[in-house]
């Protein structure tokens, strides 16, 4: 397939073979590519290890191997100059950047302690009760609905419930953290029209967040409290407990909800795979394992090299941006076998869906939880999971899931 990719000659000063950077100029930010972004992944993969994304100056590395390699040389490829193609050694960000997501070491360790502590298996398993009431009220009143939505009535609003509560949330005001949550996502992306025209409406939002993030708003025996108690301890200030309280609002509630979005949508289309989970619930985490690789929700994001350096035998320069393609690489035939097959009984596990290396996801330990516990209480209550229309995809710079998803629903 013509893949659309011309050459991109790099002046090499010692006049040595210069290896050429296959360029692409498609716009991996437009609907039409989102809609379906998984053709584009592979022309980047067959392209090159290392390729250039014209339209916004950035290399991108689409293969397993390579954004393996770039997540694990923190030194070279940095978080701090921003995760999107925003660059904070040059422009301002759009808010405080985190002091974790957009952090490099040194600072980056004691705050990922304390967000490590904080989300320990034993927190976890004081959770999980909790968790599993929460899962069988939302999957039963889905079935006394009979025709309901899986995102709606599941993936969004469990998570906005056990999370939400988690942090210490109070419950009004909720309904901000979905609209905080699409800008959060789109500026790991290029600030373009998806990400401005969220903002325009976000005032109350960003009024709401910033409220809620501090001690008083918080109930007193959440993470976000827990994060307070670590600035009395002198381990934080009090200004860096509400920026991570922000973070785990803007960490913890996109990613699960358009997982389990990710989910329902795979299974109520893989009639197969769905037989197979119903049939045995323990089979839960390896198919949430599987979802994650075959439709990872956080696509993709930047690093910015922080000197001159080598990627697959092609130089790259200091302060260039890197496109990191998490999703293509879930898909990368290169390591997985078959990759474009659903198939819940395959070691999905060594995925990249939650990143890896110093910044892999420090919650998600938390998010297996809610993802296995969902899904082995619709395996235990559920007969039939049935489309009942098409499901809408939500359109954002970084995160990709669904915003509805009509289904019939049966008891088992
Ligand atoms: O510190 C923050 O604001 C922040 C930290 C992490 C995420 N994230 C993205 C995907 N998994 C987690 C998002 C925001």
């Amino acid at each position: 397939m013509d893949s659309g990719a011309e050459l991109f000659d790099q002046a090499t000063p010692h006049g040595s073979q210069p290896p050429t950077v296959p360029v692409f100029g498609v716009d991996p930010y437009a609907d039409d590519f989102l809609t379906d972004p998984y053709a584009d992944y592979e022309a980047f993969r067959d392209a090159g290890p290392v390729i250039r994304l014209s339209r916004y100056n950035a290399y991108a590395v689409a293969r397993h191997e390579q954004v393996q390699a770039v997540l694990t040389q923190p030194d070279i490829f940095c978080s701090s100059a921003g995760i999107g193609l925003t660059n904070f050694k040059k422009e301002k960000s759009w808010r405080t950047p985190s002091i974790i997501l957009e952090a490099d070491p040194p600072d980056h360790g004691p705050k990922r302690r304390i967000l490590t502590r904080i989300l320990s298996p034993a927190a976890l398993k004081k959770l999980r009760e909790e968790f599993e009431r929460q899962a069988a009220f939302f999957v039963d009143r889905m079935i006394e609905k009979g025709t309901c939505d899986g995102i709606k009535d599941l993936a969004e609003a469990y998570p906005l419930k056990v999370f939400a509560d988690a942090v210490g949330i109070p419950a009004e005001g909720r309904e901000h953290l979905l609209p905080y949550g699409d800008l959060v996502f789109n500026a790991f992306g290029p600030i373009n029209e998806r990400f401005e025209k969220r903002m325009a409406s976000a005032g109350a939002t960003m009024e709401w967040i910033k409220t809620i993030c501090s001690r008083e708003a918080l109930t007193p025996d959440g993470f976000g409290s827990q994060l307070y108690a670590a600035a009395d301890a002198g381990d934080l200030t009090e200004d860096e407990a509400a920026l991570l309280v922000r973070t785990m609002l803007s960490a913890g509630l996109d990613t699960t909800i358009f997982t389990l979005g990710n989910a329902v949508v795979a299974l109520a289309r893989h009639p197969e795979q769905w037989a197979l989970l119903r049939d045995d619930p323990s089979l839960a985490r390896a198919a949430l394992e599987e979802v994650m690789r075959y439709e990872s929700t956080f696509q993709s994001f930047y690093r910015t090299t922080t000197q001159p350096t080598e990627l697959a035998g092609v130089r790259i320069e200091a302060e260039q941006k890197i496109w990191v393609g998490i999703a293509s690489a879930n898909r990368d035939p290169r390591r997985w076998e078959d990759p474009t097959r659903f198939d819940i009984l395959r070691r999905a596990s060594g995925n990249l869906a939650f990143g890896t290396g110093i910044h892999g996801c420090v919650g998600q330990m938390i998010a297996r939880m809610e993802g296995e516990i969902v899904l082995r209480t619709l395996a235990e209550r559920v007969a039939e999971l049935v489309p009942a229309g098409p499901p809408t995809i939500h359109f954002n710079n970084t995160v990709r899931g669904f915003s509805a998803m009509p289904l019939t629903v049966t008891a088992k």
